[in-house]
């Protein structure tokens, strides 16, 4: 099965240079033959329709469980729907520990989107001090981060980024990857991948981990040529 890789901008990337990078990441793509999904996740200043040859889909990073309304600073389905957007991330680190969203209003805001049948890549993982503490409090910590989410939905897609490997330039080792991952398989079977300083010298150990069905990349995929190398490793790799 293709792998699937998603490039997370986070507050990187204007309106023009997030155009300049979908183009050329399309061609990129459309003249490899690349048959993988793709997802990209401009701020949401970026986001718009593009028309491309390959496999690209848009993502919003975040959005209010609303169709519109009085939420300052927030967007809602209308301001999603005005450019067809269909996928979110829902649960990710930064928005869990810097925004301090918690786990009821995460839940909630899955089963809003859930409901309007959008792709969800929902994003679980653990701080350092929650790995430190042994393998038992890495799954009930993950558990926890599951509680209120439907992971038997058709649209969802999951991401484990321990939260120790976000931009740190330290990633979980291929063992680690494949032991959590092989927790997380036992609470949903949807695709699963890995994020956490995923770059072009190790998404092939990665990719190649057994369980892992894609990398969910912020700092790495930030520059187009970075990740159209990611994405023939992917590649190649399938073949
Ligand atoms: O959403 C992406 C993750 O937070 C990983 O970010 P990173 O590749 O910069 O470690």
């Amino acid at each position: 099965m293709s792998k699937i890789l998603a490039a997370n901008f986070k507050t990187n990337h204007t309106r023009a240079s997030t155009r300049a990078y979908i183009e050329a990441l399309d061609a990129h793509l459309d003249a490899s033959g690349y048959k993988g999904e793709t997802y990209i996740f401009p701020p949401a200043t970026a986001l718009d329709r593009f028309e491309t040859k390959a496999d690209i889909r848009i993502g919003a990073q975040n959005a209010y469980p609303t169709v519109k309304g009085s939420f300052t600073g927030e967007i809602g389905l209308e301001q999603l729907g005005e450019f067809g957007i269909g996928t979110i991330l829902v649960g990710h680190s930064e928005r869990r520990h810097i925004l301090g969203e918690s786990q009821a209003f995460i839940a909630q805001k899955y089963a809003w989107f859930k409901e309007q049948g959008f792709t969800i890549v929902y994003c679980i993982g653990e701080p350092l001090e929650v790995r430190e503490a042994g393998d038992d409090a890495v799954r009930r910590y993950l558990v926890d981060q599951c509680e209120g989410i439907d992971t038997a939905y058709e649209k969802l897609i999951l991401a484990y980024e321990p939260v120790w490997a976000i931009g740190t330039g330290r990633t979980a080792t291929p063992e680690l990857i494949e032991q959590t991952h092989a927790v997380i398989k036992r609470l949903s079977d949807r695709p699963l991948l890995y994020g956490g300083s995923v770059k072009p010298q190790n998404i092939a150990d990665i990719l190649a981990v057994p369980g892992c069905d894609g990398a969910l990349i912020g700092t790495a995929s930030w520059d187009v040529e970075s990740m159209v190398s990611m994405l023939e490793t992917a590649m190649r790799d399938e073949k």
